[in-house]
């Protein structure tokens, strides 16, 4: 029994009290209680990262959030923190809380750096976010080496042999857990040829391979679930429709998507299956995004492209040319 009203509301007062709520927390999973994933994001003051930090703070896979970023971090963390969902965020802000924002990461989504203006090309942004995804994957190395790291930041063809040339120098690298976010081309294409097929997107299976740019964008309509067919003007218009998405808008739910099926494959889900772009042998380059099941050592499978009819055999021809530029670039950005 209650003695007294005010003893009630000092009670709910320290039940509500963030630091005993947090200890709670840690108590349970201590006694078994759900453990879920921590999830850093770099960069979670963007664009991307702010909505992403909603998407996934709602995921109830993660038990554990941090937000990372230069500038603004705090105030996007208050806001997020008010969710009524389980899990923990805590804000990071700039270089010095780098490393604490590391420490313990099952899963580092990483949307830091510029995004494009009208007009440019993702390459045009290499300059800038080469020397930040540089810099954030050798805090990667030294503090959270086994996570799986999601990379965003553009030009994902280049950021993503970056990031390993700075996995290799440090010793820590391990291609099952480098994937590069191609998601969004995938969720375009499910959308457009969707919208083609009079067919709700969430019943559309396009694979998307190669790379994300321009025409490293390779979706195969030819392999698209449920099979159908596509006059010469469809599989012109949804290519270039497909291709130059990025110009049109931008968004996070495709980078929540992936990051919460990296954590269904880190948690043992069976069939768990997205395009990424990854280190692969499906081609001669050392990178290539195509279908890759995803497990608890992250890429464990990489899917061959399966056949290809010829106006996807040239447009193969046309990606390779130009992620085999983009690649060497990202990787000799470190070597030299
Ligand atoms: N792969 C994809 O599908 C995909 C989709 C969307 C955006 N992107 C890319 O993601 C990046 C971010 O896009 P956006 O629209 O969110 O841009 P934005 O400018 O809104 O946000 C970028 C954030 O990165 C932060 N940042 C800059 N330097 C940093 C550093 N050293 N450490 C940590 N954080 C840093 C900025 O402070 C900012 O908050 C761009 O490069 C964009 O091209 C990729
Ligand atoms: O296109 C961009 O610049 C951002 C992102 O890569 C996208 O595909 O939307």
């Amino acid at each position: 029994m209650e003695s007294s009203s005010s003893q009630r509301v000092a009670r709910i007062a320290a039940h509500l009290n963030p630091p005993n709520f947090e200890l709670r927390r840690e108590e349970c999973r201590a006694k078994g209680g759900a453990p879920g994933f921590k999830v850093a994001i770099l960069g979670a003051a963007g664009g991307i990262g702010q909505s992403l930090a909603l998407l996934m703070k709602m995921n109830p896979l993660v038990s554990v959030l941090h937000l990372y970023d230069v500038v603004n971090s705090p105030g996007v963390t208050a806001d997020i923190s008010h969710m009524d969902t389980t899990a923990v965020v805590r804000g990071f802000l700039g270089q010095p809380q780098l490393e604490a924002a590391l420490t313990g990461m099952d899963l580092v989504v990483i949307p830091a750096g510029v995004p494009r203006k009208p007009g440019m090309t993702r390459d045009d942004l290499f300059n800038i976010n080469a020397g930040i995804v540089r810099t954030l994957c050798e805090g990667v190395a030294k503090c959270c080496p086994n996570a799986v790291v999601n990379l965003i930041s553009n030009p994902v063809n280049s950021t993503v042999p970056i990031a390993a040339e700075v996995f290799k120098k440090a010793g820590t690298y391990n291609p099952k857990r480098l994937l590069g976010v191609t998601t969004l081309d995938v969720t375009r294409a499910n959308t457009f040829v969707g919208e083609v097929l009079g067919l709700d997107p969430k019943m559309v299976d396009v694979p998307v391979v190669g790379g994300h740019a321009g025409v490293t964008i390779l979706p195969l309509l030819s392999q698209v679930k449920p099979p159908c067919s596509f006059t010469p003007e469809e599989t012109e218009y949804l290519t270039k429709r497909i291709q130059d998405g990025g110009t049109e808008v931008v968004q996070a739910y495709a980078a929540a998507k992936f990051a919460d099926a990296c954590l269904r494959g880190l948690k043992g889900d069976a069939g768990v299956v997205e395009c990424a772009f990854v280190a692969s042998e499906v081609t001669e380059l050392p990178f290539f995004a195509s279908k890759v099941r995803l497990g608890r050592a992250g890429a464990e499978e990489v899917y061959q492209l399966g056949p290809l009819n010829e106006y996807e055999r040239i447009g193969l021809e046309k990606a390779k040319k130009e992620l085999a530029e983009s690649i060497q670039k990202g990787t000799n950005f470190i070597k030299k």
